[in-house]
């Protein structure tokens, strides 16, 4: 069966981002953030502004190629940030939590927050701000341009 998209804009990546941020205030403050790349570089850019924090480390784990997921992968650990004491992890979102689980056993102390959330990787994660279904593939939109679509009567008739 094809996947149900749920396509994100980037005011709406903005404006989740923000929430989140607000969510994690309270938590406060946190030595700096962890950012997971590639994904989570951009709400996390988002979040550092909402909360002054100008203390960025990045870890790179890699596990999907387009929508295959693979064996996570670290292709950069963190060089500060230690077991994750005082630190905030964050990433675009969490889905079966197989990123997660790499990033919590790097920084087990860290608070670690995603943006969205499908039920599998829920357990995993501390602060989140969107579920979403677990059959549905989120389509950010650093993965999408706008396109011409077909009128509905046209692509009905066919
Ligand atoms: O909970 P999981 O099943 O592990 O999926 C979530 C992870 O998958 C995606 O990263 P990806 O491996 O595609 O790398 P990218 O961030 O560089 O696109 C996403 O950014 C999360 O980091
Ligand atoms: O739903 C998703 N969207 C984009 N990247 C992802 N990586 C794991 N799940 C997803
Ligand atoms: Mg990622």
């Amino acid at each position: 069966m094809a996947p149900r998209y749920y396509t994100v804009t980037w005011d709406q990546l903005h404006r989740d981002s923000k929430a989140l941020a607000w969510r994690l205030l309270e938590r406060g403050p946190y030595k700096g953030i962890v950012a997971i790349t590639r994904g989570g570089l951009i709400p996390a850019a988002i979040i550092a502004r909402e909360l002054d924090c100008r203390l960025i480390e990045s870890v790179s784990i890699v596990t999907y190629d387009e929508e295959k997921r693979g064996q996570p992968h670290v292709a950069k650990a963190p060089d500060a940030a230690g077991d994750g004491a005082g630190w905030l992890i964050v990433d675009d979102l969490v889905d079966t939590g197989t990123t997660a689980r790499v990033i919590r056993a790097l920084l087990p102390k860290a608070h670690f927050a995603t943006v969205y959330a499908k039920p599998a990787g829920k357990p995993t994660v501390d602060t989140f701000i969107t579920e979403v279904s677990q059959d549905t593939w989120i389509l950010f939109p650093w993965d999408t341009e706008p396109q011409f679509i077909a009128p509905i009567a046209r692509s009905a008739a066919q």
